[in-house]
Order: structure tokens, then C-alpha cells, then sequence
């Protein structure tokens, strides 16, 4: 049967070249056809089929997750892939599992905290998946605070072991995911005892299951810790609960990259920061931040798409009604999160070229763009999974009635992505981490030089008296307009907070206190850091007709939504005045007009597999109707005309005799 394109009218309107873009968002020509290339071996294997995962029960679910991991790694080996292969195949698999712990935070925790030596006992195991392990921080009692966390290793001089021991109920270690039903070991959190002496957290290599028949190793509870959010979702996920009764394990254990303890009983410290403990925080949250792109761009992707199938009034003499993404208030809403779509994908890019950088700094020893690094990974993930949570939900809301359907795919990525603005960091607690960054950087100006991402502070006097410029609505595409409102407001926020709290005789009280209004000068500075790395992006060359003009149009919608959204901030902070708010709603609008005709095709840039995108409304084909239709009678409930239940419930209510006047 001739496959029709419902949406071919939206693509004949396109006026840039959507191959080139497919290759910007990829990053290069090798990424792309990376992407692209695995992304079609993932859609036509029916092993990696996803379509009734919303419908299955825990057991089946989890057991069926198992069986894609083992196919995904049969399927890498067979194939012979390289690690970058087999990471976009995981990726396109598109089902969380305990290997994402594995390969996301275990082994970077040993290739991070691990001495040259633990790395060459255990990774090769870890490579060839002999041994599966989970990152086991978080505790019942404590997980933003890891310095309030109880489990302890003890260390016993004369057996040359750490005595692992979790004495409290709250001390259980409870939420690592692959924790529950399936890691032999994990790298486990706790505090470091030697000679009575509490020396803070450190990690430890710790076995938890025999390698054998997988039975929990003497002195380990382990266990799953039960439902999540939403059907299918990340319950296909084993987060567990682990407690350890006195588990002993070999010295050479403990992580010791950072510290170390040796065989007489001495704790050393290494002249690396103390902090590298956290670092494997640092490398995943700068992966969430590249998530982030992926996740959003899913999500408007199935909006676009449907939004320019589905009609709704406005039919003249009979002739089709109007597409929704027509309306004004639907391109509104649908198009800044298009942008941040883009706008996420670059600053995810600049991060890793960030964190690629500072990881290079630390091998030399040079340890000063750390605490920058931290700011940066703690405060884009943060801004970026807040967002795409948010935006994910507005896609489901741009789709009516249809998008709360689970065959539109939105609920489970909703479900799915919504812990990311919890794992791996409370968002708010990052960004009061962000906040400390910025009131140090204000209390040593003129002292230190602030650099990087903080650089604009050193034109902190400019910025606090400076005034907008802009006349026309058109003056708000100058690229340095826009930055220039963005680093007045974040420069007079954070001045503003440190101005208030030096009146607290107490700083730590003072920053309690203002908390609220921390957090608010972090967002302002995030928001700077993205919108200042898109502009940037522009200052490139980059190839292809038309794709320039596309991402400036994006660039100037992120930025002028922002600018809109937050011209509380603006206009209080007298960045702006009333007229200046009102001319860049004015650009804002005019925006939205110019991306209409590319918006399916922007979305297609993404290249992403009906199979990657597991919905309906978001298919390529735009042909919505009849699958819905379809699909609705594979629901297992349509198995049987008459439900189960009816004999027993339905028949004798409609048959009952009631001798009520009244009824
Ligand atoms: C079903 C199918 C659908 C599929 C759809 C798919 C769509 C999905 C798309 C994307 C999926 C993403 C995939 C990702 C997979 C991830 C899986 C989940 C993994 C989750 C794992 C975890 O959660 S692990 C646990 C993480 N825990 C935390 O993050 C704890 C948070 N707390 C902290 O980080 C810290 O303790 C703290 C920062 C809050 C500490 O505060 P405190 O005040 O106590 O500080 P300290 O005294 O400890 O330290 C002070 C000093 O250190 C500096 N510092 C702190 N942290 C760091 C750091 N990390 N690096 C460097 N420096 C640091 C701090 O700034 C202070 O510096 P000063 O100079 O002294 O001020
Ligand atoms: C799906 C999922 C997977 C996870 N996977 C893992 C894993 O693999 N390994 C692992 O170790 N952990 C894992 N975690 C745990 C996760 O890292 C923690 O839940 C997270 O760090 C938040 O900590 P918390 O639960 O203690 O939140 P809490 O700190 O208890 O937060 C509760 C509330 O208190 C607020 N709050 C807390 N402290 C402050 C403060 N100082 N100032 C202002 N407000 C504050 C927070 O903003 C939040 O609103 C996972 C969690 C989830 C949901």
C-alpha cells in the first residue's frame, strides 16, 4: 500500500535546508550518521519492541527490560560495536535499566575516584559486564545532605578491612537504581572511620551478590523499594534498598584517588580536591544536561506534528477547518519550547566541551576551574530538566484530549523524565549551590578576577547603571541588546542579594534567610549562560541554506521568551522600562509568524524513528487518525466484547428490582 504523506504540504513550505540542520543538531557528519544508523538498527529489530510496555504488569515489565539489556548487549557484541556505538544503541533502546547505572555512574565512578591500579582490577570486569554495578549514595534518611550520611567503614587494622555497616534504620542505603534486583556491586557511600576518627565520605567498592547464583553475600539486605510514577515508566528501573550488617571488604576497596588509607592505619590526603569525591555528580549531571535536548525535542516534536494534523474551527464555506498550530496562543506555547529545544541541545554541547576540559585541567593538576564546573553542571541541570519537565506537560496539554492518551507517548516521557529535576541533585538545592558561587564571586570583586562564565562581572559597574537601548521592536534581534539586558539583570539580582545579606551578622543565617531570592539570581544567571553560549553558536559558520537564519530566528524566540516570561525581574531591577517589555512581545509575536512554515521541518531535523518517538500523534506520516483508531482495539481491555467482571457486577445492577418511589 502507497504510504501517504499527510504532512508533505508542511514540508514542501520549509525554506532551509533540512539535511544541514539534521547535521547542526547531530553536532557533525559523523555524529549524524552515528544517530542515524543506529537509531534505524533499533526500529527494525522487533526485539527492541516498546509499544505494550504501558500495559504490562511490574514482573513483566522488569523481566522483559532484562531480556532487551541482554539482547542490547548480545546485539553490541555480535556486531562488534565501538563504546560509542553501543551507547547510542542503549540510547535508541530508549528503556531505563540498571545498565544505565553500570556504564553511567558506576564506571565513571571508578575511572574517576579509583587509583590507576583499582581501574586495572576492575574495569576490564566492569567492560565486559562480568560484574554489574549501581552507584549507592542516596540513604533512606539523607540525600541532598551527603555529609549528614550514616553508613560507615570502619576500618580494622588488623585484618587490613573496612568494616561496612549501616546502623540505623534511616542509614539504609534506598533509591540506587539496578540496586534492587540486579547489581553484583556497588560503589557504596560512607563515612570513613580510621582509629576512631570520622574522616567524611568516601566511596567503596563493595560485592553485593555472588557472582554465582546471585543470592545477596552474608550480612547484605537488598531489595527493590517498590512502584514508581506512571505505568511502564522508570518502573522499569530496580531502584533498591540496601542495608550492610558489618560486611567486611579488602582495604584496597576504598576508592583512594582522593584519599587514602594505608596499611598501618594512616589516612593521607592527595593534593587533589577534596571535592573529586562528588565528581562523579559532575559527570552525570552534565550528561542530564544533554538529555535535556533530547527529551524536550521528543516531546515538541509529537506537538508539531499533531498540532498541524489536527483542525478545529474555523471552516469558510465548507472548506477545511484551521490547523491548530495556527493559533496565536498555540504558537505561543508550542514555539519557545522548539527553541529551548535548540537552545538546550548547544548548551549541552558547550558543557561537555566544559567538563572535557576541566577533567584535562585535573590530570595536571590544576584544579582552579572546578568550582566553575560545579556552578555550571549544578545550575544548567537544574534550568534544562525543569524545564523539559514543564514543557513535556505543556506538549501533552497542546494535544488535547489525544495527548493523554498513552499512545501518545507523552505521559510515559513525562513520567520518566520528571525525577530528573530530583535525581542527581534537587534542583533547588543546585541551584543554592549556584547562588554560594555567585555571592563568593561578588564579595571578591576587585580581589579576583571573576572568568568564564562569570566574566561579565568584571563589568559589574557598567551593568548595575547601563540602559536599554531599544526603540523599535526590531532593535531586540541585536545580539547585544539582548545580552546586554540578560547580564544587567543577573549582575543586579546577584548584587542586590549580596547587598542584602551582608546586614545579617550571621552569613549562613543571612543565606537561610534569602534563600528564596538566591535562587532567583541563579535562575537570572543561568539563564544568561544559555542564552549568551546560543549566541555564540551563531558566530560560527555554519553550512546549509537557510539553517543560520532558522537558529537566529530560535535564538531571538528563546531569548525573548525568557526576557517576557521574567519581566518582573527586568523591569524591577530597572534593566528595562514598561516600553521595552511591551516592543519585545511585539518582536516575539512576529517571530512566531516567521517560524510557522519551517516548524515540521525543524522538528524533523531532530531525525528521530516513529520507533524513538513511540507515538502516534508525533508519527511521521502525520497520519493520526486511523492509527489511533487501530490502536485503540489492541487494547487488551477490547480482547472480549463483553468485560470480564460483567456477570458479576454489571448484570445484576441493571437487573435489580428497587421499590423506591423516589427512583
Ligand atoms: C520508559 C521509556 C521512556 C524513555 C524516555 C527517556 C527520556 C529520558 C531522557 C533522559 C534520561 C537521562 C538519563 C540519565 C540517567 C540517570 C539515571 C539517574 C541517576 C541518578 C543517580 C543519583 O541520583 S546519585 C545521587 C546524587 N545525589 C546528589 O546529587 C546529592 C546532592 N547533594 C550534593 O551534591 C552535595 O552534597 C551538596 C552540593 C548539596 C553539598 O552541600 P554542602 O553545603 O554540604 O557542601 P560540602 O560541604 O559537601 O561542600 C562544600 C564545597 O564543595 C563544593 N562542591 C559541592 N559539590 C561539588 C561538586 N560536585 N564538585 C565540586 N565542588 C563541589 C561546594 O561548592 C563547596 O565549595 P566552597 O568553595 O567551599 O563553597
Ligand atoms: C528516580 C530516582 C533515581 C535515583 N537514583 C539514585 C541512584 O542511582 N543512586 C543514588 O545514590 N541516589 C539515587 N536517587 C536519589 C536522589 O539522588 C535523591 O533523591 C536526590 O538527591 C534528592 O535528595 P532527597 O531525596 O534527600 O531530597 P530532600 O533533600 O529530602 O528534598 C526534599 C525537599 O527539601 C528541599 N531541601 C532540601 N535541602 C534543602 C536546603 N538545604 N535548602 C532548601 N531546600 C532544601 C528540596 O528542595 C525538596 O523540595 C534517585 C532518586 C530518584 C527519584
Amino acid at each position: 500500500m502507497e504510504r501517504v504523506d499527510h504532512l508533505a504540504h508542511e514540508r514542501n513550505k520549509s525554506e532551509f535546508d533540512v539535511d544541514a540542520m539534521k547535521i547542526v543538531w547531530a553536532g557533525s557528519p559523523h555524529a549524524f550518521e552515528l544517530s542515524d544508523r543506529i537509531s534505524k538498527l533499533v526500529a527494525s529489530d522487533p526485539g527492541f519492541r516498546k509499544d505494550n510496555r504501558t500495559m504490562l504488569s511490574r514482573k513483566d515489565l522488569f523481566k522483559n527490560t532484562l531480556r532487551k539489556a541482554a539482547y542490547a548487549w548480545k546485539t553490541i557484541v555480535d556486531l562488534h560495536l565501538s563504546e560509542e556505538e553501543a551507547a547510542k544503541l542503549r540510547f535508541y533502546v530508549d528503556e531505563p535499566a540498571y545498565t544505565d547505572l553500570h556504564w553511567g555512574m558506576f564506571v565513571p565512578a571508578i575511572k574517576g575516584q579509583g587509583t590507576d591500579e583499582q581501574q586495572q582490577k576492575w574495569l576490564p570486569l566492569a567492560y565486559k559486564m562480568q560484574i554489574i554495578g549501581c552507584y549507592a549514595q542516596t540513604e533512606l534518611g539523607h540525600g541532598s545532605n551527603v555529609q549528614g550520611l550514616e553508613t560507615t567503614a570502619t576500618f580494622d587494622p588488623q585484618t587490613d578491612e573496612f568494616i561496612i555497616h549501616s546502623p540505623t534504620l534511616t542509614s539504609s542505603k534506598w533509591w540506587p537504581g539496578g540496586l534492587g534486583k540486579v547489581a553484583t556491586h556497588a560503589i557504596a557511600y560512607a563515612r570513613l572511620i580510621v582509629g576512631g576518627r570520622d574522616y567524611g565520605v568516601n566511596g567503596f567498592i563493595v560485592q553485593l551478590r555472588s557472582l554465582e547464583d546471585h543470592s545477596p553475600l552474608p550480612g547484605i539486605t537488598v531489595g527493590d523499594i517498590g512502584m514508581k510514577f506512571g505505568n511502564g515508566a522508570y518502573n522499569t528501573m530496580d531502584n533498591g534498598v540496601l542495608q550492610f550488617d558489618h560486611v567486611r571488604i579488602p582495604r584496597d576497596q576504598m576508592l583512594m584517588r582522593v584519599s587514602q588509607v594505608t596499611r598501618e592505619g594512616k589516612y593521607k590526603q592527595s593534593d587533589v580536591p577534596r571535592q573529586l569525591v562528588y565528581g562523579t555528580m559532575v559527570y552525570v549531571r552534565q550528561t542530564i544536561v544533554a538529555d535535556a535536548s533530547c527529551a524536550l525535542s521528543r516531546a515538541v516534536c509529537i506537538a508539531t506534528r499533531y498540532s498541524a494534523v489536527r483542525r478545529q474551527f474555523g471552516s469558510q464555506n465548507g472548506g477545511p477547518e484551521t490547523q491548530v498550530i495556527d493559533y496565536k496562543t498555540q504558537q505561543s506555547r508550542l514555539f519557545p519550547l522548539l527553541a529551548s529545544a535548540y537552545a538546550f541541545r548547544f548548551i549541552g554541547e558547550w558543557l561537555k566541551w566544559l567538563y572535557t576540559d576541566v577533567t584535562q585541567r585535573l590530570q595536571a593538576n590544576d584544579f582552579s576551574t572546578l568550582p566553575e564546573a560545579h556552578a555550571c553542571t549544578a545550575g544548567l541541570k537544574s534550568l534544562t530538566t525543569t524545564a523539559t519537565a514543564d514543557g513535556i506537560e505543556e506538549c501533552r496539554k497542546l494535544c488535547g484530549g489525544h495527548g493523554y492518551l498513552c499512545s501518545s507517548g507523552l505521559p510515559e516521557l513525562f513520567a520518566v523524565y520528571v525525577p530528573a529535576c530530583t535525581y542527581e541533585g534537587d534542583n533547588t538545592v543546585l541551584l543554592l549551590q549556584v547562588a554560594r558561587f555567585l555571592m563568593k564571586t561578588v564579595s571578591q570583586l576587585g580581589v579576583k578576577k571573576p572568568v568564564g562564565t562569570i566574566g561579565y562581572m568584571t563589568r559589574v559597574d557598567h551593568l548595575m547603571q547601563c540602559r536599554c537601548g531599544v526603540q523599535r521592536a526590531e532593535d531586540w534581534l541585536n545580539p547585544s541588546a539582548l545580552l546586554e539586558a540578560f547580564e544587567a539583570r543577573a549582575a543586579r539580582m546577584s548584587v542586590a542579594c549580596a547587598q542584602n545579606l551582608s546586614n545579617f551578622d550571621n552569613p549562613e543565617e543571612g543565606f537561610a534567610e534569602l534563600s528564596a531570592d538566591l535562587v532567583e539570581a541563579a535562575v537570572a544567571h543561568c539563564q544568561l549562560i544559555i542564552v549568551s553560549k546560543f549566541i555564540e553558536k551563531l558566530q560560527q559558520e555554519i553550512p546549509g541554506k537557510g539553517v543560520k537564519q532558522q537558529l537566529e530566528v530560535l535564538c531571538n524566540i528563546y531569548t525573548l521568551f525568557l526576557l517576557h516570561k521574567h519581566q518582573g525581574d527586568f523591569l524591577s531591577t530597572g534593566c528595562i522600562t514598561p516600553k521595552h517589555a511591551s516592543l519585545a512581545n511585539d518582536q516575539l509575536r512576529s517571530l512566531y509568524s516567521q517560524v510557522r512554515p519551517n516548524a515540521i521541518a525543524l522538528v524533523d531535523a531532530f531525525n528521530y524513528t516513529d520507533h524513538f518517538l513511540g507515538s502516534i500523534l508525533g508519527c511521521y506520516d502525520g497520519n493520526v487518525y486511523p492509527k489511533l483508531y487501530e490502536a485503540a482495539w489492541e487494547d487488551p481491555l477490547n480482547d472480549s466484547v463483553v468485560p470480564d467482571g460483567y456477570h458479576q457486577y454489571i448484570r445484576p445492577l441493571l437487573k435489580q428490582q428497587i421499590r423506591t418511589a423516589r427512583l
